[in-house]
């Protein structure tokens, strides 16, 4: 801790990459500009111009800066289009239309599938490789872009994803045969990589960072050997320096030093073992190491003298280390000094991208500062949350066991076989959108909001009724998302004014950020469930979001293990459900959706992880009395991995995303000895189609068929917010009707 951290003279400034939306998404606005007609593609080039220029400005106080990472809607896309592999059906006329019929879709396409990168919140668009398709070299963007840098007289070095990384992210084009992996085209691909590196090389490029996040994952034997071979082949044309970015490189990192790379940029917030790996290994003195010490996906100022220590190690090592962030800056907003309503408290502990730029250029300067990053103060602790949970007792997180629960639920709420339900919101109009805007900002008294929004309650209690579903929902109308209407309410959170990130696209989340101790001053929801309760017989869900999901969207304190802030949370969601059930409230549904999202990449952390997420939910829910139910959610997707632990939140009912995989759920469930009930969803939600009745009917018959008539529930497969009434009554209609085929055929 002791080591000396002085830094010599040469010691450069770096960053992996930087946001690309723009300071106050610019680019999100041009591009709904041009996607509705209103900009021509001349227009959007002259806002992303502006936008990649801005870029520069900031980046400009580094000594190296990154280049290509600007992106028009993702940078996985930009590399499907930099080897020429989009699929045939996404091929226009202009590359603009094909761009946007890969990442979007249109009349004759399915857009590319989405899906989460790495344990992030940012959505990226999977490649389609097969067999069949043919690689070729565009290097127009990279080389463009880097000469944009270049012609301001900075020291660009072009960033692209590479190939490994590319292909492992991929999935097989639909006509693949079946045992065909998109890998299998590795020595393809690096042919086209070879002549990317040799145009950037005839541009000027002296290095380029090519980012291999999927090397911070388990990697095989077979793979590794391929990567070796790679970067061999790589490294002949160009000096190349690899990017991980998402945790330790681990056992490739001998890989790629040994293949010649002439650096690796190590990150040393969640990979910190690459730093000893690195030092047991014999590692030439030439060898470029960029310091990630600087935390790419969250805003916490660095600790200064921690992260001198770090680069003082490296330069035991090597006389080449320059000083980085640990990821792309893609991951946290651009400027902090946009928000002038954070306490002095908060404003002093955080660094978005601009304040992490300058935290690196301080670092990477002999006389820069070393301060330690002090303690968060002690009016954020709270002692009564801490004893409590100190306090609670091993068997908190249990209840007796889902039969005997069962009995008592079922006595307490009769319900037909297939009982329908939905997952909890409702359309949400422009109209409802601005009432609850006007009442942020004071231009709507609470009594008028609370009537406005009970008011709405009573529409969709009604549509219900209507419609016959068995379980209702109040319909969320009061949230605008399920995660900040809770952190807004508790205490240790705080929201920010223009704290956007990207989430896909020209989709940007403003995540809240969770600084102390959590606790609740007050219910929450009771109201509303309360309200909804009062207008029916039929039973009322109340509608929470489970601790994993409220902390994989916010930007969370990083001076305590994850586990110790979800129990906190869970605690405070533990009362709110025990108002409800106080107040009669007979199912209430905890939301989870993020279970998959905070997965640890390596598998060695899985275990662990489970432990603590599982037992946070458990934690949250598990303080009710037997014949109240509790009902989880989770969607988004590919569950294969968080299997076990949906099995451990010990729900009474757990609906599932489920109609795009065609209820493939259902038997993993059962593998892992999943006993509880399941509400598979039965309508692609997703879609703006309305399913077919028939359809939905057919896959009730399937989940009946795996699981039993009485563990089914009927219901979509998320949220109806982003959905139009037009859409979810003849929708719902059919969902109602296909439970009353299947039932009757049980019958
Ligand atoms: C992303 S999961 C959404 C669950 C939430 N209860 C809703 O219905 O919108
Ligand atoms: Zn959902």
């Amino acid at each position: 801790m002791n080591a000396p951290t002085s830094v010599p003279a040469n010691t450069q400034a770096t960053a992996l990459g930087y946001p690309r939306i723009g300071p106050n998404r610019e680019l999100k606005r041009a591009l709904e500009a041009h996607w509705s007609g209103r900009l021509d593609a001349a227009g959007l080039e002259a806002a992303a111009a502006s936008v990649r220029s801005g870029m520069l400005d900031d980046l400009a106080v580094l000594d190296t800066v990154p280049t290509g990472t600007f992106s028009l809607y993702d940078h996985v896309l930009d590399t499907i289009v930099a080897v020429d592999a989009l699929a045939p059906r996404h091929r226009r006329e202009g590359e603009l239309a094909s761009y946007f019929a890969a990442a979007r879709g249109d009349e004759e396409a399915v857009p590319l599938e989405m899906t989460k990168w790495f344990d992030t919140n940012y959505h990226y668009l999977v490649p389609e490789i097969g067999p069949e398709t043919v690689f070729a070299a565009k290097p127009g963007k990279a080389v463009a872009e880097f000469l944009e840098a270049k012609a301001r007289g900075l020291d660009a070095r072009p960033v692209l994803l590479g190939p490994v990384s590319l292909l492992l992210l991929a999935k097989p084009s639909e006509d693949a045969p079946a045992d065909f992996a998109p890998f299998d085209r590795l020595d393809d691909l690096v042919e086209v990589y070879v002549e990317l590196l040799a145009a950037l090389r005839d541009a000027g490029a002296e290095l380029v960072q090519i980012d291999e996040p999927a090397l911070c994952a388990d990697r095989s034997e077979v793979e590794l050997a391929a990567v070796a071979a790679t970067y061999r082949q790589l490294v002949a044309r160009s000096a190349i320096v690899v990017a991980g970015g998402y945790g330790p490189f681990g056992e490739a990192l001998p890989v790629l030093l040994e293949a010649g790379v002439e650096g690796v940029a190590l990150d040393l917030v969640r990979g910190r073992s690459d730093l000893e790996a690195l030092e047991a290994l014999n590692v030439s003195r030439e060898t470029l190491l960029l310091a990630g010490v600087v935390d790419g996906r969250n805003i916490w100022r660095t600790d200064l003298a921690q992260a001198g220590a770090d680069i003082s190690r490296l330069q035991r090592i090597s006389d080449r280390v320059a000083v980085s962030s640990s990821s792309s800056l893609l991951h946290v907003p651009v400027d902090l000094d946009a928000e002038h309503e954070l306490p002095d408290a908060l404003i002093e502990r955080l660094a978005f991208a601009r304040q992490k730029l300058r935290e690196i250029t301080a670092l990477a300067d002999p006389e820069g500062s070393r301060a330690a990053r002090p303690d968060a103060p002690d009016a954020w602790r709270d002692e009564a949350v801490r004893s409590r949970l100190a306090e609670l007792g091993a068997d908190a997180d249990r209840r007796i066991p889902y039969a005997e629960r069962q009995a008592a639920q079922a006595e307490r709420v009769p319900l037909p076989l297939l009982p329908t339900t939905t997952i909890g919101s409702f359309p949400q109009t422009a109209e409802l959108r601005n009432a609850r805007a006007a009442h942020r900002r004071g231009l709507m008294i609470d009594a008028d909001y609370k009537a406005r929004m009970k008011a709405e309650v009573a529409i969709v209690i009604a549509e219900q009724e209507k419609l016959g579903l068995d379980v209702l929902v109040h319909g969320e109308p009061e949230r605008n998302d399920m995660v900040q209407y809770f952190a807004e309410q508790l205490t240790g959170f705080a929201t920010t004014a223009a704290g956007w990130v990207q989430s896909y696209g020209s989709r940007c989340v403003r995540p809240p950020v969770l600084y102390g101790d959590v606790a609740r001053t007050a219910p929450m929801t009771v109201e509303w469930t309360s309200y909804a309760q009062s207008l029916t017989e039929k039973p009322v869900k109340g509608m929470l979001t489970g601790p994993v999901t409220i902390l994989a969207w916010s930007f969370v304190r990083d001076d305590q293990p994850l586990a110790e802030t979800a129990d906190q949370v869970a605690l405070a969601l533990r009362d709110e459900v025990a108002d409800l059930e106080a107040a009669g409230t007979a199912i209430i549904q905890v939301d989870e959706p993020a279970l998959r999202e905070l997965l640890p990449v390596r598998a060695a952390s899985r275990a662990a992880y489970r432990d603590w997420a599982t037992r946070s939910f458990r934690i949250a829910t598990a303080g009710v009395r037997p014949e109240t139910s509790i009902h989880t959610h989770l969607c988004y997707s590919e569950f294969g991995e968080v299997i076990d632990a949906i099995a451990a939140l010990d729900a009474d009912v757990t609906s599932i995303e489920a109609s795009r995989s065609k209820m493939e759920v259902l038997a993993d469930l059962d593998r892992a000895n999943y006993r509880s009930a399941v509400g598979p969803g039965v309508w692609d939600i997703h879609s703006p189609r309305v399913p077919a009745a028939d359809d939905m009917a057919e896959a009730l018959r399937l989940a009946v068929a795996a699981l039993g008539p009485e563990r089914v529930w009927a219901n979509p497969d998320c949220g109806l917010k982003t959905r139009r009434y037009e859409e979810v009554r003849p929708s719902l209609e059919g969902l109602v009707a296909a439970a009353r085929t299947v039932r009757e055929q049980l019958a």
